[in-house]
């Protein structure tokens, strides 16, 4: 049986700890000659807090989010979310959970440039269903924890490149997301602002108890993450944690039921180790 196709199962006790697993991701985007190895190998636990991934132009990392996401599918392993293999989910199931469970900021240009601040934010509400009037209220509420209370009426045009961002932040967490997948973020802004931008994201979604994923080449974007891994070639190659945060204990990793033998596994929590100083590749 393809590995893609089988059936992945988490046991109960980790259920409350992971959002998502991938296991064994690969990903190889077109055919024959003209073949690009992406992913070769990634296994990853997301937890609610913020992990920050890091790597060469080309070393996977955007192809990863998107794995993660449901986005793209991979061609071997699976992401499970919360237990569940998005590989058994409809295509309509996996929309609607993009929906509901995910929020999405990326670099620029997600705004509607014709509508205020606070019905941008409001969209993806009413997308989802709720009045005009409670989803702006709602969306005000987002605005102003995200220091943009004087600005509710302002398009996008009207606001500096920090500020736009902070209304894509407050577009992706109104639905109350699980996890935030973030590409790079911020790579529109200046160094500073976009530190600041990562900081208030980050801080938001932890309080929230949800994670953050977020594609960076920044390295005091990730210094706000409390844990980055670095990519190269499609492979994780490195996991730091920022001090005060802690790895998982090793029982509390979790005990995935896969339907291969144990020696077909890439199992990252074995390559990859808790780095005893930053990796050069995430040090200021
Ligand atoms: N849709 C696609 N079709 C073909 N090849 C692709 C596609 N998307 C990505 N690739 C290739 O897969 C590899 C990984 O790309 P990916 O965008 O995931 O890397 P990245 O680390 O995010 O790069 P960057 O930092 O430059 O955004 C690259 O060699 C890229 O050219």
């Amino acid at each position: 049986m393809a590995r893609g196709r089988m059936a992945y199962r988490l046991t109960a006790t980790t259920m409350g700890v992971m959002l998502l697993n991938a296991r064994g991701l690969t990903m190889t985007y077109g055919k024959g000659t003209g073949q690009t190895r992406a992913l070769a190998g990634v296994d990853l636990d997301v937890r609610p807090g913020s992990l920050a991934i890091m790597g060469p132009s080309g070393s996977g990392k955007t192809t990863l989010l998107h794995c993660l996401a449901g986005i793209v599918r991979p061609t071997g392993g699976a992401v499970l979310y919360r237990g569940h293999d998005l590989a058994t989910l409809s295509d309509r199931q996996r929309t609607a959970l993009r929906r509901t469970d995910f929020g999405f900021v990326f670099q620029s240009g997600q705004l509607l440039p014709e509508l205020p601040a606070a019905e941008n934010v409001a969209l993806p509400l009413m997308l989802g269903g709720l009045p005009a009037r409670e989803a702006t209220a709602r969306a005000g509420g987002w605005l102003d924890r995200l220091g943009l209370g004087g600005m509710h009426d302002r398009r996008p045009g009207e606001l500096s490149g920090g500020q736009a961002q902070r209304v894509a932040i407050a577009r992706a967490l109104v639905v109350e997301p699980s996890v935030v997948f973030a590409d790079e973020p911020t790579g529109a802004l200046d160094q500073r602002t976009g530190a600041e931008v990562l900081d208030v994201l980050a801080r938001t979604v932890t309080a929230a108890g949800a994670a953050l994923v977020v594609v960076t080449h920044d390295r005091s974007v990730a210094a706000s993450c409390s844990r980055t891994i670095t990519m190269a070639d499609g492979r994780i190659t490195g996991e730091y944690f920022a001090p005060g945060t802690q790895p998982p204990a090793p029982e509390r990793r979790p005990k995935l039921s896969f339907g291969e033998p144990e020696s077909e596994r890439t199992a990252v929590l074995e390559t990859t180790t808790v780095l005893p100083a930053l990796d050069p590749a995430v040090r200021r």
